[in-house]
């Protein structure tokens, strides 16, 4: 009885089985396994994953307790395998626990690398791609072949990301497109695929080995590591004296001359790679997934996509050639905005958020969280929730009219960004990305269904793996649309 009221009041949990736990009711697609779950246990659920206890919100109000009346108390990142040898032992953002190191890192980053300014001077390398991009879709319209929406915004992402963070085109110089992306897709799946050592951290590591995943995880790391010492290596060489204008590598490179002291040591090397690896990585796959779920509701309502297209067309105005709608231009677009936001209503990109761990003991609905608990706050089951959404399954962006539920992490039942001390630093460049890829593809283009497809064909089918993407490509056939 003692050690129960010292205890506290633990949440409802989910009976499992001896040694796994609840690890078998994950599924391939943990985020809608839990969110199953939760309706039967409540909004606050304990679960022992392996021997990790592991605590999942699933609503407005407690999400609201966790991330902002208790965010001190669960603002730190559990150690995780997958994320240990990529961030170098911790040194990046988004893993790094919360500690001075991380404070310092963080209000740096947003001061450098995610403030409005520095993402708004990116606007000519967007205009660039995007009208590469455009003209290449314009052939296929001419051909009247399926574009693969997919891996267009993808490599349209990879471009952006690359020249605005490294200044460096990959356009055949450096290292073939392909091959970087192939790099970033591995390091993706090496980061969400399942460990045993995060579930069972004695003994975990064994199985790991057998399973090969092991060996997989080095290659990539090592792989990777090789990408940031080529990056670095040409900054140092020859490329500095080609531009006047700093990029994000010649910054953490003059900070590492300097000596800059962050949190417990100097800025080294490995601590430049684990910053790259969260912009790599962080910052490419997220925007490209919103983006194709985004077409994909649009193509299979088609109400939306004219009135969208019909917005952006009244606003912007005449199409002439190479015309690229710019920042500015799309802040008119209301509904294009709240596109945006059912999209990401529907399909957050991290349908868990990233996990926290809870540092000292507090409460939430009156149930104690002790420390060491691993938290989720799961975002997806929250957006569909239909206590909160009318028809909650249905893609209505009308639904955010005359409404001020935005994505900044004040209203918590729409986080696909997070929210408190964790959010995710690159909401500004996140939402800018996504808009205009959309706008301009939008602005230029109808979009038909391939050849015997109809609306019904259209899978919304979700991809097993850290993030919620789409699980098939989706193919849609451009039309040059230059009347209206
Ligand atoms: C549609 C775009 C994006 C979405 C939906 C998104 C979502 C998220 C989410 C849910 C988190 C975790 C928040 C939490 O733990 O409460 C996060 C963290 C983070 N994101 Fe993003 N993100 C996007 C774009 C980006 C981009 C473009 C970058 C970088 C170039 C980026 C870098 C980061 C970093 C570094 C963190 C870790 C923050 C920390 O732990 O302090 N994200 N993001």
């Amino acid at each position: 009885v003692k050690q129960t009221k010292r205890r506290g009041r633990q949440p409802p949990c989910p009976p499992g089985l001896p040694i796994i736990g609840n690890l078998h009711q994950l599924g391939e697609l943990p985020h809608q396994s839990l969110c199953r779950l939760s309706n039967k246990y409540g909004p606050v659920m304990l679960l022992k994953l392996g021997t990790v206890s592991t605590v999942v919100v699933s609503s407005p109000e407690t999400a609201k307790q966790a991330l902002k009346d208790h965010d001190l108390h669960c603002c730190s990142r559990p150690s995780l395998e997958g994320t240990r040898k990529l961030s170098y032992n911790y040194l990046d953002i988004a893993f790094s626990r919360f500690d001075d190191y991380w404070k310092e890192l963080r209000k740096l980053c947003v001061k450098e690398v995610f403030s409005m300014k520095r993402v708004n001077s990116f606007q000519p390398i967007k205009q660039m791609e995007m009208k590469k991009l455009i003209d290449s879709i314009t052939e296929s319209a001419f051909e009247k072949t399926p574009v693969n929406l997919s891996e267009t915004f993808y490599s349209l992402n990879v471009n952006v990301v690359c020249k605005a963070a490294f200044g460096v085109s990959f356009q055949g110089s450096v290292l073939d497109n392909e091959r970087l992306q192939d790099l970033i897709h591995e390091a993706l799946e090496m980061m969400g695929s399942f460990s045993a050592a995060d579930f069972y951290p004695y003994f975990g590591w064994i199985i790991d080995w057998f399973t090969g995943l092991h060996a997989r995880r080095e290659r990539s790391v090592r792989d990777l590591d090789a990408f940031y010492e080529q990056m670095i290596d040409l900054h140092l060489r020859k490329y500095r004296e080609e531009r006047s204008e700093e990029d994000f590598v010649d910054l953490l490179l003059r900070l590492e001359k300097e000596e800059a002291v962050l949190g417990y040591g100097k800025l080294t090397r490995n601590h430049i790679k684990a910053i790259l690896m969260n912009i790599l990585l962080g910052g490419i796959n997220t925007s490209s997934i919103t983006m194709t779920w985004a077409m994909a509701e649009l193509a299979r309502n088609p109400r939306v996509m004219k009135k969208v297209q019909f917005e952006i067309r009244d606003i912007i105005g005449e199409n002439s050639k190479g015309r690229i709608i710019s920042f500015d231009e799309i802040d008119q677009l209301s509904y294009l905005k709240m596109v945006v936001k059912e999209t990401f209503r529907l399909h957050p990109p991290s349908p868990l958020l990233v996990p926290r761990e809870v540092l000292s003991e507090f409460q939430i609905n009156g149930y104690t969280i002790q420390p060491k608990t691993r938290l989720h706050v799961n975002v997806w089951a929250i957006g569909r929730d239909p206590e909160i959404w009318k028809d909650p399954d249905e893609f209505i962006p009308e639904r955010f009219m005359d409404c001020d539920i935005d994505v900044k992490g004040q209203h918590f039942e729409l986080l696909p960004f997070g929210s408190g001390r964790r959010i995710c630093p690159a909401l500004y460049m996140g939402t800018t990305t996504v808009e205009f890829g959309l706008t301009n593809l939008l602005y230029q283009f109808d979009w038909k269904l391939p050849e015997g497809l109809t609306v019904e064909d259209i899978d919304m089918e979700e991809g097993s793996g850290l993030t919620a993407h789409k699980k098939h490509d989706l193919q849609l056939v451009p039309v040059k649309a230059l009347d209206f």
